[in-house]
């Protein structure tokens, strides 16, 4: 199995005044290409702080992170900027679609500051479309769809740029639970069929066991990694 991500002795320190705030704690551990991993704890417990290290959004204080054996700590901005347009697709609680475009056109969108044709973006964005099973709402702005259609929108979108890893914070946090439900099992299907490695935030463990493997986290520690791979006998 191909390792994607690798943490080691992973920390990242706040001060505020004269107190330090443990917002992660020398974590270690690693993730196989293809895994969907949720990781699950309260607030506060240093999930988002976890997301934002992996994703190369901010640095860490001590520790390493190394995607698909490149280490990301220490880069410049710059090169992060980078890292994640080739790299990282985004996946947000509040969905972040833009107003004005229609489900198509927000799908192609991060496909507009990579170069591609506009022939070429629709052509993608359509096959997206037809994997998040949305065609009947190409044209439809995102008020004229339901929470659940804007988020598989936002999945879509994730998803166009062909990222080797998809972070997802929250991303069922707006949405009732029979909908919540739909997201995950659209997650674990796109991410099963189109082989990528997904990592999402959550604080509800019901949605957590959509996951492959579940990292429970506590005052910026990993205090248990629950692996469901073993339970299906893979
Ligand atoms: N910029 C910051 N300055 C100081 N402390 C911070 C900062 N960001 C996060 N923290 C602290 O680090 C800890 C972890 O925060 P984090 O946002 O990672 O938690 P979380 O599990 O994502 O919480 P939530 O579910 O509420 O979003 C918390 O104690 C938080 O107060």
């Amino acid at each position: 199995m191909e390792e994607i991500i690798k943490v080691k002795n992973l920390s990242k320190l706040y001060k505020v005044g004269d107190e330090i705030v443990k917002a992660l704690y020398e974590v270690n551990f690693s993730i196989e290409k293809g895994e969907f991993c949720a990781i699950v704890g309260t607030s506060g417990s240093g999930k988002s702080t976890l997301l934002n290290l992996l994703a190369g959004l901010e640095p860490p204080t001590k520790g390493e992170v190394i995607i698909n054996k490149e280490h990301i700590e220490g880069r410049t901005e710059e090169e992060l900027v980078s890292f994640r347009r080739e790299n990282v697709g985004f996946i947000f609680q509040s969905f972040h679609l833009m107003s004005t475009l229609n489900a198509v056109e927000n799908i192609a969108f991060p496909l507009s500051f990579m170069g591609v044709s506009k022939k070429e973006r629709m052509k993608r964005a359509e096959e997206m479309l037809r994997l998040v099973k949305l065609t009947k709402h190409e044209k439809h702005i995102p008020t004229q769809m339901s929470g659940g259609q804007q988020q598989r929108i936002g999945v879509a979108r994730a998803l166009v740029v062909n990222p080797k890893i998809i972070f997802a914070d929250e991303p069922t946090g707006n949405l009732d639970s029979q909908t919540s439900k739909e997201i995950m099992e659209l997650m674990q299907r796109v991410v099963r069929e189109n082989k990528k490695t997904l990592i999402m935030v959550t604080h509800d463990e019901e949605l957590a066991n959509y996951a492959d493997r579940v990292f429970h986290i506590r005052d910026g520690r990993i205090i248990k990694i629950i692996d469901h791979r073993r339970k299906e006998g893979n």
